[in-house]
């Protein structure tokens, strides 16, 4: 049988975590999460963390010499040239891990958390696409809420991605999360009730 892949997306701190969290929790499925394999390839020890180094000197590190994230988010979220490389050393290793993943998996319903799934291209890799929308303001908002950013800061964020509106154009699925908490699991409850994934199944 084919497997459902859900791939779940949307603007970053539009909601797709809180989604994530409560398809765990209330349906027992399988996160895979992009941000997750994202940090795990600039763990200790790895190429990838010894390239940053080399690109951005030791300063980029912290003293028990984990990454800086909040230091290298600066960076690339100001310079689209360094964000394009940083996406470059780790993006392979996070396809990877997508895949791997994919393949020793029993289930049958997985959820693959991809923030960056229009940008990246990755829309064949998942049988339906869900977008978690939340207007730019509430983003913002909750963006600065959430990590304590200025308002500067958190607007570079959000521009680094596609508008949140194209990524709603290209849905199968369209959650709205500008209301409550509530309101926002019980379209989760619909939408894992239909069957867009056996529809789209090619004859
Ligand atoms: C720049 C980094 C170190 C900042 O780390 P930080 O802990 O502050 O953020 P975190 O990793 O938790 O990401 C939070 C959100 O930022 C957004 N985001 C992350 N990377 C990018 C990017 N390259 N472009 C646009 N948005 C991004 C996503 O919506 C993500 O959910 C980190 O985001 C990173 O390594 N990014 C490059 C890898 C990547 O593209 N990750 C996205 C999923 S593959
Ligand atoms: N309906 C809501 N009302 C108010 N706050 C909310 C709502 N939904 C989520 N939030 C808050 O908004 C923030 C972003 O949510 P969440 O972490 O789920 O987003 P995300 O899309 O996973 O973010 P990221 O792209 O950074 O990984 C969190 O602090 C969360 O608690």
């Amino acid at each position: 049988m084919t497997k459902r892949l859900i791939g779940l997306t949307g603007g970053i701190a539009t909601g797709k975590s809180t989604v994530a969290n409560y398809l765990h929790s209330a349906y027992n499925l399988p996160i895979l999460d992009a941000d997750v394999y994202a940090k795990d390839a600039v763990s200790i020890g790895s190429s990838t963390l010894a390239q940053i180094a080399t690109r951005y000197g030791k300063e980029i590190l912290l003293a028990d010499g984990n990454l800086n994230r909040q230091k290298l988010g600066e960076i690339v979220f100001k310079e689209s040239e360094e964000r394009n490389w940083l996406e470059s050393v780790i993006h392979p290793y996070v396809r990877n891990c997508f895949s791997q993943a994919i393949n020793e998996s029993s289930a049958n319903t997985l959820v693959l958390v991809i923030p960056l799934l229009f940008e990246v291209g990755l829309e064949n890799l998942v049988s339906e696409i869900w977008v978690v929308y939340c207007s730019p303001a509430q983003q913002q908002q909750r963006l600065i809420q959430r990590n304590h950013l200025n308002s500067e800061q958190a607007t570079a964020r959000i521009n680094s991605q596609l508008p949140i509106a194209e990524k709603v154009a290209k849905a199968d699925i369209v959650l709205d999360n500008s209301f409550t908490l509530e309101s926002l699991l019980k379209q989760v409850d619909v939408a894992i009730n239909k069957n867009i994934h056996i529809t789209k199944l090619p004859i």
